[in-house]
Order: structure tokens, then C-alpha cells, then sequence
């Protein structure tokens, strides 16, 4: 396990790999590691001969300057975290790698980032796009590992590699849940004791609507999962859609798409909390 700081460096290293003919994974992150983010290192270790895993707390992605500020930074437990995993390369830039110079390059996505996450953090999905892109320009993957959590953003990513015509394949991976049912999110560990019990209400709530999803309208069941959750008091609902998983438009009846999933967004303090769920029905 190697850490790299330097573009010009790793990208050396990639293409001395390359040329013997070795695959190469990659799965970005924003570093805090967790449960969630090993499972991706471990499918990329797998399936690839050699693993790229980056740390990089991308500022052009939030839309709040208080959310970057007080985004978890915690390096020396990542790298131990990983060294289980055994990634061979690891790409720890500064920002001022990545943005030599100010990207002003604007993405179109259509619907897909005028909904749901795209709406309610305006700017975020291009951000995401411009260091995606940079990063799959730096490390040339076959293939790129992301977690269903962030269900909206893979779509997004799909659809700019499509775009820019880049043959990396998306590999989506499951969601992995603290025991209680909470997804794993860096973000978690800035709940309080009191919030974070709490905070297991909102995949509870999911789970529950999967099952009444027959039973119930597609309004009436949302209408259902925001009251649940929003009667907790430590709970805020910021939106809650079912949407065609590839178009991403909103569903208003079970009729209308084989394919839907359920997105949430729980304002819980200071803190926004994802998670999705699919609906077989
Ligand atoms: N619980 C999870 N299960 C599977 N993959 C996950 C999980 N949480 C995050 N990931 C994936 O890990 C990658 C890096 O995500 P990121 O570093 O933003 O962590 P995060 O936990 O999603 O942080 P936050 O929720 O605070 O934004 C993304 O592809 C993300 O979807
Ligand atoms: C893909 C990503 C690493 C880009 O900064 C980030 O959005 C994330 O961690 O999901
Ligand atoms: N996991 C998505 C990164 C973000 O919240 O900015």
C-alpha cells in the first residue's frame, strides 16, 4: 500500500501498470472511512489486479460552506482501515492538484440532477462530475467502484461517462447498514448519542413502506414515511421521492415503472442523512 500526493506521480505509476496489461479499479472517497467504503475496496481488490483508493474532500461539491467545514477528516484511521484491504495505491492530493486552476466546466444531466439531491443542493452534481472526471482522467480505470447510498450520484456518474465517451465501467455496490439498520455514512459520526439512536427510525421507516407499498397509494405512502419520521423529534424530513431508478422521474403510480426506488433525505441537527430503498412491487 503506497501513498501517492502527486498527479504527475501516480500517474507514472498507472501507466507503468498499464503497459504490462494489469486491470486497475478505483474507488473514490471523501476519506472517514467506514464499513461502507471497505466494501468497495474489497470488491475492487478482487476484480482488478490492481486497486487505486482516493481520499480527497472535494470543495467544489458542497453547497454549504459550513457541511465542507465540518466534514470528517480522519487520515491515520483511514489508512489502517485499509491496509486490511491491501489497495495497492493510495491518492491522497491537495486541492491544489486537482484544481491548478479554477474548473468552470458545467455539466448537463437533464433530470437526472434536477431532482432529489440536485435540487435540494444546488451545484453539488456538478461538482461531483468535474472530480470524477478529473480523477478517472488521472487514473484510467477499468473499472470504478460506488455505493448505492448515493443512488442519484451513480446515476450521474453513468451518464457523464456516457458523455464523454470514457470506456471505465460503474460498478454499483450494496448499501451496507450499521446493525440497527442505518446506512453507513461518514457523516454519522457527527450525530449526537441521542441522534444517532434515533436516527435508525429512518431505515426502519423505509423497510416498513416497502412492505405497505401494495396497500397503499404512491401519495398516501409517502405522505405515510415523512409523518413517521417527522414525529420523531429528532427527525426532519427534507424530501422523500419514489422515482423510476433510471430516469429518475417521480412516480405517482405503481402502475407506471417496474423498476422504483425510494429516496430520503433526514435533516437530523446539523446533519443530512441519505438513503434509499427499492420497491419490488
Ligand atoms: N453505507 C454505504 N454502503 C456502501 N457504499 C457506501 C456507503 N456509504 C458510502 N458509500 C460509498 O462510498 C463512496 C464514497 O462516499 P463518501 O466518501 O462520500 O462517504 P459517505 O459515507 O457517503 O459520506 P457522506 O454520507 O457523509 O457523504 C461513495 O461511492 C458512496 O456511495
Ligand atoms: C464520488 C466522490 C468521492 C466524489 O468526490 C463523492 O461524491 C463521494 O464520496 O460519494
Ligand atoms: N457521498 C456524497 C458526497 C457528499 O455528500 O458530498
Amino acid at each position: 500500500m503506497e501513498i501517492v500526493k502527486l498527479v504527475a506521480e501516480i500517474k507514472s505509476k498507472i501507466s507503468k501498470f498499464k503497459s504490462e496489461g494489469k486491470t486497475i479499479g478505483f474507488v473514490p472517497t471523501m476519506g472517514a472511512l467506514h464499513q461502507g467504503h471497505l466494501s468497495l475496496a474489497d470488491a475492487s481488490v478482487k476484480n482488478n489486479d490492481i486497486t487505486v483508493v482516493s481520499i480527497f474532500v472535494n470543495p467544489t461539491q458542497f453547497n454549504n460552506p459550513e457541511d465542507l467545514s465540518s466534514y470528517p477528516r480522519t487520515i491515520e484511521n483511514d489508512l489502517e482501515k485499509l491496509s486490511v484491504y491491501k489497495p495497492d495505491l493510495i491518492f491522497i492530493p491537495d486541492v491544489s492538484e486537482i484544481y491548478p486552476e479554477q474548473d468552470t466546466r458545467i455539466f448537463e444531466f437533464g433530470l437526472l440532477d434536477k431532482v432529489m439531491e440536485g435540487k435540494n443542493r444546488p451545484g453539488h452534481f456538478n461538482g461531483v462530475a468535474q472530480v470524477v472526471s478529473k480523477l478517472f482522467d488521472i487514473v484510467s480505470p477499468n473499472n470504478a467502484y460506488f455505493g448505492q447510498k448515493d443512488f442519484q450520484q451513480i446515476a450521474v456518474i453513468k451518464q457523464m461517462t456516457k458523455d464523454l465517451k470514457l470506456s471505465v465501467n460503474i460498478v454499483s455496490c450494496p448499501i451496507i447498514r450499521e446493525k440497527d439498520g442505518l446506512a453507513m455514512s461518514s457523516r454519522n459520526v457527527l450525530l449526537t448519542e441521542e441522534q444517532r439512536k434515533n436516527a435508525c427510525k429512518i431505515s426502519e421507516t423505509l423497510f416498513k413502506a416497502r412492505n405497505l407499498a401494495p396497500e397503499l397509494s404512491v401519495s398516501q405512502l409517502k405522505e405515510w414515511v415523512v409523518d413517521e419520521i417527522n414525529k420523531n423529534i429528532y427527525l426532519s424530513v427534507e424530501y422523500f421521492e419514489i422515482v423510476n431508478d433510471t430516469t429518475l422521474e417521480v412516480i405517482k403510480d405503481w402502475n407506471e415503472s417496474n423498476n422504483k426506488i425510494g429516496c430520503i433525505t433526514v435533516q437530523v441537527g446539523k446533519t443530512r442523512l441519505i438513503d434509499n430503498v427499492t420497491f419490488k412491487y
